[in-house]
Order: C-alpha cells, then sequence, then structure tokens
C-alpha cells in the first residue's frame, strides 16, 4: 500500500479495508504522505483492518490518528486489548501460585533487543507488534530503614534508661522480610517486599548505602525505560522517615540519591549509544504539587511571583494526564547540565522546618525525563529501505529513526504527618493538611486497585460489586498525574521508608499496609518502541501536530463539561419552575404573594423563528442578571419546553 493507494483509499470509502499482515508495514510506512490524504486520514472515524481471510479482525471506531505511527498503534492496541484482562488474571492467579510470571508471557524473555529491526514487511510488523503487547508487570516495592536520628535517639535514651533499642528489622532467614516488634502486645508482625533495605546500622554487614539502594531499585529501571517501557519510582511513607534522602541525599559524594546515580548512568549510557551512531535524546521537566496547586520547578526567573504560576493539568488522548506549559528542556547533553536543572528545581521546592524534620518538603515533586532514542540513516540505508519498503519519504538529507520512546516519573512525595507531632500551625498546618488528603486518595486508589486485583484473583466474595468500580484518580492533583503508574502503562517501583523508633510504630505500620496494597497491584506495561522512519523536520512538525490536537481536544472536554454543568442547571431551574407553577395552581392566594416576587418569570415570546434565536443570544440589555430576564413560553407543549432548554443556555452563554 503506497501513499498513492493509501490516498485513493481514503478518499474512495469511509473505511480502510487491507490484508492485516500488510497493514502494520503499509501504515506504518505512510509517515510522510502527501498531505491531502495524511489530513483525510487523521479525519478517519471508523477504520476497520480485515483479516486476511476477510473477517473482521478489529474495528476502531471514532478515534483520532494523529499520526501514521499512532494508526497502527491504536489498530494493534485495540486488537490486544481483548486480551489484556486475561492476562491480568493470569498473572494474579500465578501469583497467587507463586509461579513466575515470566513462564506465562514468554514475550518477556523473547522481548525484541533495542538494536532497530532491519526494514521490511515482516520486521516492521513483528517490531510493532512486540511494541504493543501489553505485559504484566506488578508493583515492585522495596522498604528502607532509616537509622534513628538525634531526636529519637535522645527520645528513647529518656525513656528507657539509655536503650537504643529499634523496632523495625530485615528477617536474618529471609531478606525479604521485614520484621515489626509491637512493643505494647510483644508480637511480632511479618511484612514480604521485594526488597528489604536496612539502613540502621553503617557497621552491619547487610547496611543498605546509597548506592546499594540505587543497584537494587533504581538500576532495574534504568534497564526498563531504554529498553522502551515507562517507569515510575516514588518515595512514599511518614515525614522524616528519608524519602528526600533517598531519592535525592547528598547533590555530590557518597551519599548522593537515586535520582543523581540514575542520571549519572543514564548520561554513561547516552555516551555508549551515541559511540554506536545512534542518539539519546533526554527531555527533563520538574515540577512540584502544592496545596494542589502546581509549580514549575525550572521556571527559572528573577521574578519569584512567575515561578510559582499554578499551571494546569489537561488530558492527552493517547499520553494521559500532562501538565500544560511546564517548561521542558530538550535534549540536556550531559550529566553536569541535567544537575545544574536538578539544583535549580530543588532550590525551588517548597520546604520549611517542623518539630519533626528540619527540611521538610511541603510538597510532591515529580521529575519527569523524556527518552528518544534515534538513529541516523545513512543515504544509503536510507535508499535501500525505501527500495525494501516502497515509502516516500522526505527528501531531507539527515533522516531519524525513532526506534524508542519512554518516561520516567521519579517522585518524592512529601511526608504524612500528625499536626500533635509536627507541632504545625498556620501555613504548615494548611500544607500538612493537603499532603495528608492528597496521600489521602493515593492510599484510597492503591486500595481500589489492589481490591480490584483481589477480585480478579477470586479471594473478595463481593467481586462483582467492586470489580468495575471507579477509581478516583482525578480525586487530586497526585493521583491524576500518576495514573499510569499506578495500574496503566508503567513499571512502577515504590520505595516505602521507615523509620525504626517506637514511637512512630503506627506510621510505619500504615506505610507497610499501604506498600503491601502497592504490591498487589499489576499494571500492563507496553514497550515503547516505535519504527518511525522520517526526516526530522517531519518528527518535529508530528510533534507540533500532536500536542496541538491534544490541546484541542482537552479544551472541547472542558466546553463539553461547562455545558453540561449549564444543562444540568437549567434542568434544575426549570424543574423548581413547574414546582412553583404548580403550587400556584393548586393554591393561588398563597402563591400570589411571594411567587411574582421571588420566582424569576419568563416573559419574552419563543418562537423557532431566526430573528428570535438571536434576540436572545443578543439581547438588547445584556446588564440585566440572567435570572432577572422575564422569558415567557407562549407556546405550549414538548416543543416548548425543548426550545427553553436550548434558548436558555445560549442565553447563559450569551
Ligand atoms: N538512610 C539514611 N541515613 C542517614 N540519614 C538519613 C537516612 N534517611 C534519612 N536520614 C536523615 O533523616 C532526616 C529526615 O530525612 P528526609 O528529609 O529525607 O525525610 P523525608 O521523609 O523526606 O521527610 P519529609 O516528608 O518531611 O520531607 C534527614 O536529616 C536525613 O538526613
Amino acid at each position: 500500500l503506497t501513499p498513492q493507494d493509501s490516498k485513493r483509499r481514503f478518499s474512495a470509502t469511509p473505511t480502510l479495508s487491507t490484508n492485516v499482515d500488510d497493514a502494520a508495514y503499509a501504515v506504518h510506512n505512510c509517515a510522510d504522505p502527501p498531505s491531502d490524504s495524511y489530513e483525510g486520514h487523521r479525519r478517519w472515524n471508523n477504520l476497520s483492518v480485515v483479516s486476511p481471510s476477510s473477517d473482521l479482525l478489529t474495528v476502531a471506531s471514532s478515534r483520532r490518528f494523529s499520526s501514521t505511527p499512532d494508526v497502527l498503534a491504536d489498530l494493534r492496541g485495540a486488537d490486544c486489548c481483548q486480551d489484556e484482562e486475561d492476562d491480568r488474571r493470569q498473572v494474579i492467579q500465578q501469583r497467587r501460585r507463586g509461579g513466575s510470571i515470566r513462564s506465562l508471557f514468554p514475550h518477556l524473555d523473547s522481548r525484541p533487543d533495542d538494536t532497530p529491526s532491519p526494514s521490511g514487511t515482516s520486521a516492521a510488523a513483528a517490531a510493532v507488534s512486540s511494541e504493543l503487547s501489553p505485559s504484566a508487570a506488578g508493583v515492585k516495592v522495596a522498604v528502607r530503614i532509616r537509622p534513628l536520628v538525634e531526636r529519637e535517639l535522645q527520645t528513647l535514651a529518656s525513656a528507657t534508661a539509655g536503650s537504643n533499642s529499634t523496632v523495625v528489622s530485615v528477617s536474618s532467614d529471609d531478606p525479604k522480610t521485614l520484621l515489626v516488634h509491637q512493643p505494647s502486645t510483644a508480637n511480632i508482625l511479618s511484612f514480604c517486599f521485594d526488597h528489604c533495605l536496612d539502613s540502621t546500622n553503617p557497621k552491619s554487614e547487610t547496611y543498605a548505602d546509597q548506592n546499594s539502594v540505587y543497584e537494587k531499585v533504581g538500576l532495574p529501571l534504568l534497564d526498563k525505560c531504554l529498553a522502551g517501557y515507562n517507569c515510575c519510582l516514588f518515595a512514599y511513607g511518614m515525614t522524616s522517615s528519608g524519602k528526600t534522602h533517598t531519592v535525592m541525599g547528598a547533590p555530590v559524594g557518597d551519599d548522593r540519591g537515586l535520582l543523581p546515580r540514575f542520571l549519572q548512568d543514564l548520561f554513561q549510557g547516552k555516551e555508549i549509544i551515541e559511540d554506536q551512531c545512534e542518539q539519546l535524546q533526554v527531555d527533563i521537566s520538574y515540577y512540584e504539587i502544592y496545596n494542589e496547586r502546581i509549580h514549575d520547578l525550572l521556571a527559572a526567573s528573577h521574578d519569584k511571583s512567575l515561578r510559582k504560576v499554578s499551571l494546569k493539568v489537561r488530558e492527552h488522548p493517547t499520553k494521559g494526564p500532562f501538565v500544560e506549559g511546564l517548561s521542558v528542556y530538550s535534549n540536556v547533553r550531559t550529566y553536569a547540565d541535567v544537575m545544574t536543572w536538578l539544583a535549580l528545581g530543588n532550590k525551588q521546592r517548597a520546604t520549611a522546618s517542623t518539630d519533626v524534620n528540619q527540611v521538610s518538603s511541603r510538597s510532591h515533586t515529580v521529575c519527569t525525563l523524556g527518552l528518544k532514542k534515534l538513529r541516523i540513516v545513512d543515504d544509503e540505508n536510507k535508499e535501500q529501505q525505501q527500495q525494501q519498503t516502497a515509502t516516500n519519504t522526505s527528501s531531507s538529507a539527515s533522516s531519524v529513526q525513532l526506534c524508542i520512546s519512554s518516561r520516567v516519573n521519579i517522585v518524592d512525595l512529601a511526608g504524612s504527618e500528625r499536626q500533635s507531632v509536627a507541632g504545625t500551625t498556620g501555613d504548615r498546618l494548611r500544607e500538612g493538611s493537603n499532603i495528608n488528603r492528597s496521600l489521602l486518595t493515593l492510599g484510597k486508589v492503591i486500595s481500589l486497585l489492589s481490591e480490584r486485583v483481589a477480585n480478579e484473583a477470586g479471594v473478595n466474595s463481593s467481586a462483582k460489586k467492586s470489580n468495575n468500580q471507579h477509581i478516583p484518580y482525578r480525586e487530586s492533583m497526585l493521583t491524576w498525574l500518576l495514573r499510569d503508574s499506578l495500574g496503566g502503562n508503567s513499571q512502577t517501583v515504590m520505595i516505602a521508608t521507615v523509620s525504626p523508633a517506637p514511637q512512630h510504630i503506627d506510621e510505619t505500620l500504615s506505610t507497610l499496609r499501604y506498600a503491601t496494597k502497592a504490591r498487589s497491584i499489576v499494571n500492563l506495561v507496553r514497550l515503547c518502541k516505535r519504527n518511525w522512519s522520517g526526516s526530522s523536520e517531519a518528527a518535529v512538525a508530528l510533534a507540533q501536530d500532536n500536542a496541538r490536537q491534544a490541546l484541542e481536544i482537552s479544551d472541547l472536554r472542558d466546553q463539553l463539561q461547562a455545558c453540561k454543568r449549564q444543562a444540568e442547571e437549567l434542568e434544575n431551574w426549570k424543574l423548581a419552575r413547574l414546582q412553583a407553577e404548580a403550587v400556584k395552581e393548586n393554591c393561588p392566594a398563597a402563591s400570589s404573594d411571594t411567587g411574582s416576587q421571588t420566582t424569576p418569570k419568563l416573559s419574552a415570546t419563543i418562537s423557532t423563528s431566526p430573528p428570535v434565536s438571536a434576540a436572545v443570544v443578543n439581547p438588547a440589555a445584556p446588564s440585566t442578571p440572567l435570572r432577572h430576564r422575564q422569558l415567557s413560553i407562549v407556546d405550549g407543549g414538548c416543543t416548548a419546553s425543548a426550545n427553553l432548554r436550548r434558548l436558555s443556555s445560549t442565553a447563559a452563554a450569551g
């Protein structure tokens, strides 16, 4: 299927029907078709793929296809969707039996390597199909116990005459089991996690320093994102439990946290990749969620007020929620550069001193890295490809292939805090309650997702009831923005940080319970591997086009919501009016005193003729508030009420 063919088909019929084996190849290679056919398919509403035996395989209807790779992704995605739930169920059941996920999903083992596949029909189809096969990945959970801090040592010393006993430890029999000794009951509770990192005693053989935390938790994520998976790591725990120390740590030296180490290895990896005639493009953005408002932490301005402008969250139709207007620093070249951005962001982050932490984070921070692996195609290769794929790619001299694109979110959450312990008042108290509220929503989301998993595994008796339960992602900015990381398309790791001090045992147990629930969440991950060819100019144009359309859709959604709200208000108003009229009819004396005064009365003539509609849209005296404007319906019955609703909403908009 050449671009000319596709043009013919697009203009001839509203349905694209093609042999499915060729579809991957054909649609894939339409990256730069003539503009009219390109426009044509973008407006497509019904797109069908017919299997070789001419049975209808999948119909992707009413979808927006902004680019050719997206068309393909959507097609294959629709195809894969049918198996997703089965996959998820299988994994959960396998988990319960203690089996290996890999044995269930052989494609995890036979994952295509990172080198772009050679061009050609079957190779392109294979690459695309691997890109879109979802695989199940449980959220991994690591727990880190920090050492006792000065304040805790003092409390312990005064309470137990010099003892520095701790109540949380890693089992000596099983490094994945965490033990909590409850002093009040002398019970020992045990919890099982993917990693238990004991940082209480630097002299211990099993001491988990910053490097071993990175190697156990961060390094596997680096591998994943370089292979094209979206990744997320978030640190969760009570205030002062060591989240920022774990994620950020010191800017230099052995105490550097997980993020600087991750970035260092990423940029080392970038050098290696670039030695192999490929490019790794790294983009960075960094923002905080403070009191449910989003601030760009990389907005460098001398004017402080400009730095704290509140940004909006929007919803991209395929990529999910994103922060509109956030600075993204593209193509960061070196580790030193990225650390400069990180330092700027950390400087601008909201922190304050509380009774339990001298430098307590008052906001959740999200550092997002966008990775794109590009391959430069030389002229010789390009010609070969053009022959093989019969693609009319751009005539630009520098041609690029986008092989992999993934996103990494590193999240340092603000810690939950009890006002009595943190000793907060005023602004700090308000911040604390906002932090707690968003963490509560996070907890709710985690609980519901883990319930869903339990239901699917048949553990809950009320399976049917809560299986379709709404997950309230939108109840807080945090969960909305982390939606993909919780139950979506992301390899996710949670680091739960705890204090070993007896006085914090309640918070510790609460953190461990949340962590246990989070560990039961199973995400469905897709390899974000693309085999997209085109000129660099075309790539930029495509990206801009995608972004513009995303904004358009987001705006239209907002408008739709506003219209719905208006319609509801009008419906309520109509009901109230009908009730008032009913009262008046039944009891004219009672209503004659008050009704004419308080109920907005309508005294205009409605007809369906255009001049009247126009008059309502543009009333002569628009300064009169709508509720005082008089509008009456001369026409009777259903027609009148339908007209009333439509015209009133127009008037309200006016
Ligand atoms: N593993 C560790 N080793 C040594 N010191 C640590 C460790 N973890 C935390 N600390 C120390 O504990 C204190 C609190 O840590 P941190 O600020 O990282 O907590 P937090 O969980 O981020 O708190 P908040 O939620 O209030 O921001 C700091 O002084 C930090 O240096």
